[in-house]
């Protein structure tokens, strides 16, 4: 039976609860001079180990000091604002970072000092992991902690469904792997693999990655990849005309060598593929939602010397950044868990085998190493 509600005229624009989008990011450093306090603020208890931290540091330095991250949220604001403008979603977007200006804390402040009361928050972040998700909701606890001890009563906060299969996501993927496909040489076109490519974590939190009964070997992050990537695979097979190979592989691995993370690396596949005899790999970077150093430095700089010094055509293709097609989808996740929240069913779209994600991580979802408050989950100490 249809509810009535849900075909209520001025419903499509209403985000009733909620009085405010929070665009939660990980920050970038914007000069020289910021890259070594970013570095300690990113890795502060995390046991990385010192080389590491110089050599990323140098990727940073090869750029100007400037990640590009910051630039790309910018844009999405803008995408974002220029999106609910022109769908009469009256939202107000602001932005804070984990662990760079504008910080989390900080934009948590001004948002609760100018009133609102009803947060809903979209990170830069489509899959489920403790990085890229109870990271996130422990720094809301933080920022909503310092509030508090200031004397601000603490805004309520909830966290955007993981976006990862919606079609908003995967569809500029889709078309980034057809223009890089269009941009290699012919004659080695068909016969080019996919590389899909996210950032490696370590087994363990891999293994416990997503709701406790989907923890299992890769947990719920490498299954949501997998999900994706064949998702795209599908697509340009089809659109093509073209069976392609495709593997999921993993970049951008730091810790001490001793401990396992995800492999193989995206380097080592592209020797592998290159020993087999294939002609042309394209790096799809599906687990980043704009170019992060990761894509500009791991991918675009020393995959692609990798590749040259091969003698391997590749291309990497584009990620979703500030595309419109994204900024609708975050518009209708909106909508969506507005609509729930005020006890209306609403359609939840999803691409894939696996369904749309949860609105509420459970207890034990993503599990820290040392429990900490996390927010805008089932074991919140908020409301
Ligand atoms: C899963 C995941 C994402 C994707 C989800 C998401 O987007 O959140 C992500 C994003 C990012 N990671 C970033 C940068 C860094 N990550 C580091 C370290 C680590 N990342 C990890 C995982 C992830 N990271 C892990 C398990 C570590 C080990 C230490 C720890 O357990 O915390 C380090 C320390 C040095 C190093 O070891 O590499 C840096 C500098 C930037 C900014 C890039 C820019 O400036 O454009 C972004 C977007
Ligand atoms: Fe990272």
């Amino acid at each position: 039976m249809s509810d009535l509600r849900d075909q209520a005229p001025g419903a499509a624009g209403d985000a009733a609860p909620y009085d405010a989008l929070l665009l939660l990011s990980f920050g970038g450093p914007e000069g020289p001079d910021d890259v070594v306090p970013f570095l300690e603020n990113v890795t502060r208890g995390r046991g990385i180990p010192k080389e590491r931290l110089k050599e990323v540091g140098q990727h940073y330095f090869l750029f100007g000091g400037v990640s590009p991250i910051n630039d790309q949220n910018r844009a999405l604001l803008d995408a974002l604002r220029e999106d609910f403008a022109q769908n009469s979603l009256d939202l107000p977007v602001h932005w804070g970072n984990r662990n760079w200006a504008p910080y989390l804390t900080d934009t948590l402040r001004e948002m609760a000092l100018a009133g609102h009361r009803r947060i809903l928050v979209l990170t830069t972040s489509a899959y489920a992991s403790y990085s890229g998700c109870r990271q996130y909701r422990e720094n809301l606890a933080d920022a909503l902690a310092a509030l508090e001890a200031e004397g601000i009563e603490p805004p309520r906060v909830d966290k955007l469904r993981h976006y990862f299969n919606h079609p908003g996501f995967v569809r500029p993927m889709i078309d980034g792997v057809l223009a890089s496909l269009d941009g290699l040489p012919e004659e080695v076109r068909a016969g080019a693999h996919l590389a899909f490519t996210t950032h490696s974590i370590p087994d363990a939190s891999a293994d416990t990655s997503g709701p406790a009964e989907e923890h299992g070997r890769g947990g719920a992050y490498v299954r949501e990849h997998l999900d994706v990537a064949r998702l795209i695979a599908d697509a340009v097979r089809e659109e093509t005309g073209v069976e392609r190979p495709w593997e999921l592989v993993y970049q951008s691995r730091s810790g001490a060598p001793h401990i396992p993370w995800l492999e193989p690396d995206i380097c080592d596949h592209l020797e592998t593929l290159h020993g087999k005899g294939v002609p042309a790999v394209v790096m799809v970077p599906i687990g980043f939602v704009s170019d992060h150093m990761e894509v500009l430095y791991d991918l675009d700089t020393e995959a692609t010397a990798k590749a040259a010094e091969l003698g391997l055509p590749v291309a990497r293709s584009a990620t979703v950044g500030a595309d419109p097609r994204f900024a609708a989808a975050v518009r209708e996740l909106v909508l969506e868990r507005a609509a729930t929240e005020r006890g209306q069913r609403v359609e939840r779209c999803a691409l894939g085998a696996l369904g749309p994600s949860h609105d509420l991580c459970p207890v034990g979802c993503c599990p820290a190493r040392a429990p900490r408050p996390a927010a805008a989950g089932a074991d919140s100490p908020y409301a």
